[in-house]
C-alpha cells in the first residue's frame, strides 16, 4: 500500500516537472509577445513624431500592424485558450537543412540517430501552436500547426514515427499550463533529453477531447487532427477536393481547419478569399467561432445555401419546402421554365400594345402584331433579357423608319443614312418613345419574375411539357407565401444570370471644390476609408472567390450546384459530403450538375499518382469521432436500410451507455417533454430534440421552460451539428416524411456525443422492449 503510494507521488512529481517546464515556455512566448507588440507600438509614436514622414498609405499600414499586434495578444489572452498545445521531440535528421520556421526539415532521423545500445538524445524540440512565434534570434519559439515542420505532430504513428520520438498535447488556459498528455512513438529507445531521461506522462489527449461537454459552438480540433484528416487538410489544392467520410468522421471540421491551412500556405493566392458553403444558418453558427480561434478570419466567408445570394438578389431564405416541392424547384427542368418566365415577364403589367410617334412630322404607329414580332426577334437567341433592350430599341426604330418610308426616297447611302440618323434622334427625343419602351421592355428583377411565377395559369403556360399540372400547382402555392425557402434563392440567383444586369454609368463621388482646390481630392479615398474597412468592404461584396468548400454536399440539388459554381468559376475546390446522408433524392442528376459547376467535365484531372482519380483527389475519413460505439450500431442498422452495403465508420470509443427506448403513450407531448429533462439531468452539456418537419413548431412549445440547452430542431435542421444527448422523435415519421427520409432518419440518429432516446408512437411499431420497428435486427 505505501510503496503505491509512493509510487504515485514520484509519478505527480514527475508530472509537476513536467508541467512546469511547458509553463516556462509559454511564459518566454508571452514575453516575446508583448516584445513584439512594444516594438510596433514603438514605431509608431516614432513615425507620429518625425511629422508624419511618408504616406498616409505608410502610416496606415503601420498603424494596422500595431493593431493587429494589439489584436494578436489580447486573442491570446482572451479566446485563446490553449494558444500553444503541442510539442514534439525529435531525432537528429538525415540532413542538417533548416526551412524558413526555423525547424530541420528532415523527415527521416539520420544514421546514428539511435546508438547501438539502443539509446539517443533529442535533437530538436519544437512547440506547437495556433499561430507561430520566433524568438529575437528568429529560432522558432512555436510553430505555427499549418507549417511543415508541425506535420509529424499530426503524422506520426509508433508504425511510421520519423523522427518523432515523443508527441506531447499540453493543455492550458489563458497564461497557465494545466496538463500535459504524451504518447511514445519509439517505445523501443531510451531517449535523453539535456542527460535526463525523457519522462511520459498519461495517454489520452483525444479521448479527453471527445469526452467534453458540448455547447452550442463548435471548437477546433488542432490539437488531436489525426493522421488522416491531417492528410486532408494538408493536400494541395488540387481543381477538386473530395471529401467522403461517415457522421462523425470529422469532415466539418477538416474543411475548416483545412481553410485557415490553405491560407496559411499561399495567402497570396488566397487573397480572393475561401467560400465556405454550409446547408443552413444553424450549422453556419454553429462553426464560425472555430476559423478565428485557428487564427484566421476575413478572408474566410461562411454562408447558408439560402444566404449565398443575398449580394446579388438582396434576399435570404427563411422557409422549407415540402420534399416533393423541393424536388421540382431544385431539378435542371427548371432552367427551360425560368429561360420561358424570364422572356414571358416582359409582357405582364399590361404591356403597351401600341406605339405612336410623330416623327418628320408625320404620325407613326407601330401595331400589337408588329410590336410582337419586334419583341420576338429581340429576344431570340440565350442573351440575358436585361441587356437586350438596346437591341429592341433598335429594332422599333428600324421598324418605324420602314414605316416612315423615307429609305426610298434617298439613293444615295451617305445621304441616307445621315437622314436615318437624323430620324433616330427625332424619334428617342419624344417623351413617348422613351416611356413606351420603359413600359414595353422594363428593367426586370428576378424577384418580380418569380412573383409572376406565382400565378398557376401563368406558370402552367411557361412549364408546358416540362412540369406536369400537379407540379406547377404545387410549385406555384409555395411561390404565393410571404417570403423565400432555399430552393427559391437559387431560382432567383439562377434568374438573375438569365436576366442580366444592365451596366450602370457610375455615379461620381460628391466632391467639395475646397478639396478640389487644396488637391486634396486626390488623398479622399485613405481618409474617407482606412485599408481595413476596405478589405472589409471587399470582403463583404465579394462574389467569387479563389476556393470554394462545400460542406455536406450530398445535399446541394442541380440548381443550388449551378448557384455556387458562378461563386467560384475560376476556383478550385473541396468538395465535403456523404452521399448516405443525401437528403436530395435524385443523387445522379445532382453529381452531374455539380461536375458541370465544376468545369470537371471541362477540364478533367489527368489521372495521377494513388488517390488522384480523372476527377480529382478523393480521401475518405473512416473513424467516427462523435458518436459513441452504442449509438453507432443503432444508427447502422438505418445505414443497412438507406444504403445496403455502405461500410459504416468505426466508432472510436464507447461509453457503456446504451440507446433508451421510450414509448409515447396517450401524449406525445408528454413523453418528449420528459425524455428531454431526463437527458438535460444527465449531462452536461446540450441537448437536441429532432422530429419530422412538419412538427418544429409544436417541438419548440413542448419544450418551453426547459432552458436553453435544450433545442428543437426538423429532421433537416440537424444536418451536421451535434449535442451530448438527442431524443429522436418517431423515427416512421421521420422516414416516411420523403423519399430520402431513411437517409434523413440516418442523419438525426447520429447526432449524440453521449446518449440517445428514441421515442416511437404508434406508427413506429414498437416491441415489448420499446425498439420500433425500424431499428429491429
Ligand atoms: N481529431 C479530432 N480530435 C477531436 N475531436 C474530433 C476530431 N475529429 C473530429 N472530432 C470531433 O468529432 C465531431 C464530429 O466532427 P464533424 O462534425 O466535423 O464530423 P462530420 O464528418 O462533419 O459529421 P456529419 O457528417 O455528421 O456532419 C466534432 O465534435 C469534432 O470536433
Amino acid at each position: 500500500m505505501a510503496a503505491q503510494a509512493r509510487q504515485a507521488d514520484v509519478h505527480d512529481s514527475v508530472r509537476d516537472r513536467e508541467i512546469s517546464v511547458e509553463q516556462e515556455h509559454l511564459d518566454r512566448v508571452y514575453r516575446r509577445l508583448e516584445e513584439k507588440i512594444h516594438e510596433a507600438e514603438f514605431l509608431l509614436q516614432d513615425a507620429v513624431r518625425r511629422g508624419q514622414v511618408g504616406t498616409p498609405g505608410a502610416l496606415a499600414e503601420r498603424d494596422a500592424q500595431v493593431f493587429r499586434a494589439g489584436l494578436h495578444l489580447s486573442r491570446l489572452n482572451n479566446e485563446f485558450e490553449d494558444f500553444l498545445f503541442g510539442r514534439i521531440d525529435l531525432l537528429r535528421g538525415k540532413d542538417g537543412k533548416k526551412g524558413p520556421d526555423g525547424a530541420y526539415t528532415a523527415v527521416e532521423p539520420a544514421e546514428g540517430a539511435v546508438r547501438e545500445d539502443g539509446t539517443a538524445d533529442i535533437a530538436e524540440t519544437l512547440h506547437i501552436g495556433r499561430i507561430g512565434v520566433l524568438d529575437e534570434n528568429y529560432a522558432p519559439l512555436v510553430i505555427d500547426w499549418r507549417a511543415p515542420a508541425a506535420a509529424p505532430f499530426y503524422r506520426a504513428t509508433p508504425v511510421a514515427p520519423g523522427r518523432v520520438v515523443r508527441r506531447r498535447v499540453i493543455r492550458s488556459k489563458g497564461r497557465r499550463v494545466l496538463g500535459v498528455e504524451d504518447d511514445l512513438m519509439r517505445p523501443e529507445i531510451k531517449a535523453y533529453l539535456d542527460g535526463r531521461e525523457l519522462a511520459v506522462i498519461g495517454d489520452g489527449a483525444l479521448m479527453a477531447a471527445l469526452g467534453r461537454a458540448r455547447t452550442h459552438t463548435m471548437r477546433d480540433i488542432v490539437a488531436s487532427i489525426q493522421a488522416e484528416q491531417d492528410r486532408v487538410i494538408r493536400a494541395p489544392a488540387a481543381s477538386v477536393t473530395y471529401v467522403e467520410g461517415g457522421p462523425g468522421t470529422g469532415k466539418t471540421a477538416v474543411a475548416l481547419h483545412r481553410a485557415a491551412y490553405l491560407l496559411y500556405q499561399d495567402r497570396r493566392r488566397y487573397a480572393g478569399g475561401i467560400l465556405i458553403v454550409s446547408p443552413t444558418p444553424l450549422l453556419v453558427s454553429y462553426t464560425e467561432g472555430v476559423l478565428p480561434s485557428l487564427g484566421e478570419e476575413g478572408q474566410v466567408a461562411i454562408r447558408a445555401l439560402g444566404s449565398l445570394a443575398h449580394e446579388t438578389v438582396g434576399v435570404e431564405a427563411t422557409l422549407y419546402d415540402s420534399p416533393s416541392t423541393a424536388r421540382v424547384k431544385g431539378s435542371l427542368r427548371m432552367l427551360k421554365v425560368l429561360r420561358k418566365a424570364a422572356r414571358g415577364a416582359l409582357e405582364l403589367n399590361d404591356s403597351p400594345t401600341r406605339l405612336r410617334v410623330v416623327a418628320f412630322g408625320r404620325r407613326l404607329e407601330l401595331e400589337a402584331e408588329e410590336l410582337e414580332r419586334v419583341r420576338h426577334t429581340a429576344l431570340g437567341g440565350t442573351a440575358p433579357v436585361n441587356l437586350l433592350r438596346p437591341r429592341a430599341r433598335k429594332l422599333l426604330l428600324d421598324a418605324l423608319w420602314e414605316k416612315s418610308g423615307a429609305a426610298a426616297r434617298h439613293d444615295d447611302p451617305e445621304l441616307a443614312a445621315e437622314l436615318r440618323s437624323s430620324f433616330d434622334e427625332d424619334v428617342t427625343g419624344e417623351d413617348a418613345f422613351t416611356e413606351f419602351l420603359d413600359a414595353w421592355w422594363p428593367e426586370l428583377t428576378p424577384r418580380a419574375v418569380l412573383a409572376a411565377m406565382a400565378d398557376e395559369k401563368r406558370l402552367g403556360r411557361w412549364s408546358r411539357r416540362v412540369l406536369t399540372p400537379a407540379e406547377v400547382r404545387r410549385v406555384a402555392r409555395s411561390l404565393r407565401r410571404e417570403g423565400y425557402s432555399v430552393h427559391d434563392i437559387a431560382l432567383l440567383d439562377e434568374l438573375q444570370a438569365i436576366l442580366g444586369t444592365p451596366a450602370r454609368p457610375r455615379r461620381r463621388r460628391e466632391i467639395d471644390p475646397l478639396d478640389q482646390l487644396t488637391g486634396l481630392e486626390e488623398l479622399m479615398p485613405v481618409r474617407e476609408e482606412s485599408q481595413r474597412e476596405r478589405a472589409e468592404r471587399l470582403a463583404r461584396e465579394r462574389t467569387e472567390y479563389a476556393h470554394v468548400i462545400v460542406d455536406e454536399a450530398q445535399d446541394l440539388t442541380p440548381l443550388q450546384w449551378r448557384m455556387v459554381g458562378r461563386r467560384g468559376r475560376q476556383a478550385t475546390w473541396t468538395i465535403v459530403g456523404d452521399p448516405a446522408q443525401s437528403s436530395w433524392s435524385d443523387p445522379d442528376e445532382a453529381a452531374a450538375a455539380r461536375d458541370e459547376a465544376l468545369g470537371v467535365r471541362h477540364h478533367p484531372v489527368k489521372a495521377g499518382p494513388p488517390g488522384l482519380s480523372p476527377r480529382g483527389r478523393r480521401f475518405r475519413l473512416t473513424v467516427n469521432y462523435r458518436n459513441p460505439a452504442e449509438i453507432a450500431d443503432l444508427a447502422a442498422k438505418v445505414l443497412a436500410l438507406a444504403m445496403p452495403g455502405t461500410e459504416p465508420p468505426t466508432a472510436v470509443r464507447s461509453t457503456g451507455v446504451t440507446p433508451r427506448f421510450a414509448v409515447a403513450g396517450d401524449s406525445l407531448e408528454h413523453t418528449v417533454r420528459a425524455e428531454a429533462a431526463r437527458l438535460l439531468e444527465q449531462v452536461e452539456g446540450t441537448v437536441g430534440v429532432v422530429v419530422a418537419m412538419n412538427r418544429r413548431a409544436e417541438a419548440a412549445r413542448w419544450l418551453a421552460g426547459l432552458g436553453d440547452r435544450v433545442v428543437a430542431l426538423g429532421s433537416l435542421e440537424a444536418k451536421g451539428l451535434e449535442y451530448d444527448a438527442t431524443v429522436v422523435v418517431s423515427p416512421a415519421e421521420i422516414a416516411d416524411e420523403s423519399p430520402a427520409g431513411l437517409r434523413v432518419l440516418y442523419v438525426a440518429l447520429t447526432r449524440a456525443t453521449q446518449q440517445l432516446t428514441v421515442v416511437s408512437g404508434e406508427r413506429d411499431e414498437p416491441d415489448a422492449d420499446g425498439v420500433p420497428d425500424l431499428l429491429r435486427d
